[in-house]
């Protein structure tokens, strides 16, 4: 049995060690008993340092353009992941399904780690089929790259995959783009995933934040979740850390597979 499995300590590498995540997940580590920090790494550095530290899990915080060169690397050297990193789109896990097949390596993807946002996607899935309309209102920090957010992407994903499991009809909406011949500027209406309006504000001061709007006639539901600090995010990674060695080999997205909820 493996101390992943819960036999000793976990010795833990971190892929984006200087970034703002990164730092966080250093400290958190450091304080977790069970979790051995064995390795930092960072763009400039070599990740071998992982392998040659020992490590048993790498947590990925860096660039959505990176992290796949990092899990390729992890898998040939038997480490199991766990990814922060946004930007995990459908082809993207199919390639990591690809490249983990045969192995005993575990990927865990969480697009968010809070556990105040695992609860915020389950409510806004387990109330979809009640409304006839949704959208969702992601606001970050304006030195993230992506957008939409990962955590705004996978909303819209298991929204839509409520509504369309409840047989719901398509959402109410008279909008004419101007390519559709209206009035009004393209992009107003946010960009479309899976169907859901996602719209993206990047303000300083902030954080983390979302909201899922839900209307029918009569009423609206708004479910908000905020991160305040980094540290919402702590609790998550170090839990992944421990327990991503007993998920099934290959791929497993989201946090919930490992809680209770
Ligand atoms: N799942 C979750 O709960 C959360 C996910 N995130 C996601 O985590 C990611 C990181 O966010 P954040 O910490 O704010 O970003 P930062 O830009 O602060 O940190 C990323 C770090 O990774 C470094 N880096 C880039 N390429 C590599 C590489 N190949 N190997 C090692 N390090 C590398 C960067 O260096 P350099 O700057 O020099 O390129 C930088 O230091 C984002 O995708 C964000 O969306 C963030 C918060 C929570
Ligand atoms: O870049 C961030 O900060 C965050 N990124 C993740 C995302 O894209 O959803 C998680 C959280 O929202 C913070």
């Amino acid at each position: 049995m493996t101390a992943a499995l819960g036999q000793g300590v976990v010795k833990v590498a971190v892929f984006g060690a200087a970034g703002r995540m990164g730092q966080a997940v250093c400290r958190a580590v450091l304080d977790a008993p069970g979790l051995d920090l064995v390795a930092q790494i960072d763009v400039d550095d070599d990740p071998q340092r992982a392998v040659e530290a020992g490590a048993e899990v790498a947590v990925d915080f860096t660039h959505p353009g990176a992290t796949m060169q990092n899990i390729e690397f992890c898998a040939r050297n038997g480490i199991n992941v766990v990814v922060g990193t946004s930007g995990f789109d459908e082809a993207r896990q199919d390639q990591v399904r690809a490249l983990l097949h045969g192995t005993e390596v575990r990927v865990l993807v969480a697009p968010n780690f809070s556990i105040g946002a695992v609860l915020m996607m389950k409510f806004a899935a387990n109330a979809a089929p009640y409304f006839e309309s949704v959208e969702i209102i992601e606001l970050h920090h304006p030195d993230k790259v992506d957008a939409p957010s990962g955590t705004a992407t996978r909303t819209a994903e298991l929204v839509a995959e409520a509504r369309a499991a409840a047989g719901s009809a398509p959402m109410p909406d008279a909008t004419l783009s101007p390519s559709q011949g209206g009035p009004g500027l393209d992009g107003a209406r946010g960009a479309a995933v899976e169907s859901i309006p996602v719209h993206s504000v990047r303000l300083r001061g902030l954080i983390a934040h979302q909201e899922v709007l839900l209307g029918t006639v009569g009423e609206t539901l708004t479910i908000r979740h905020d991160s305040l600090d980094r540290a919402s995010f702590m609790p998550g990674v170090v839990l992944a850390c421990k327990k991503t060695g007993t998920l099934p080999a290959g791929l497993t997205v989201g946090l919930d597979a490992l809680l209770d909820i």
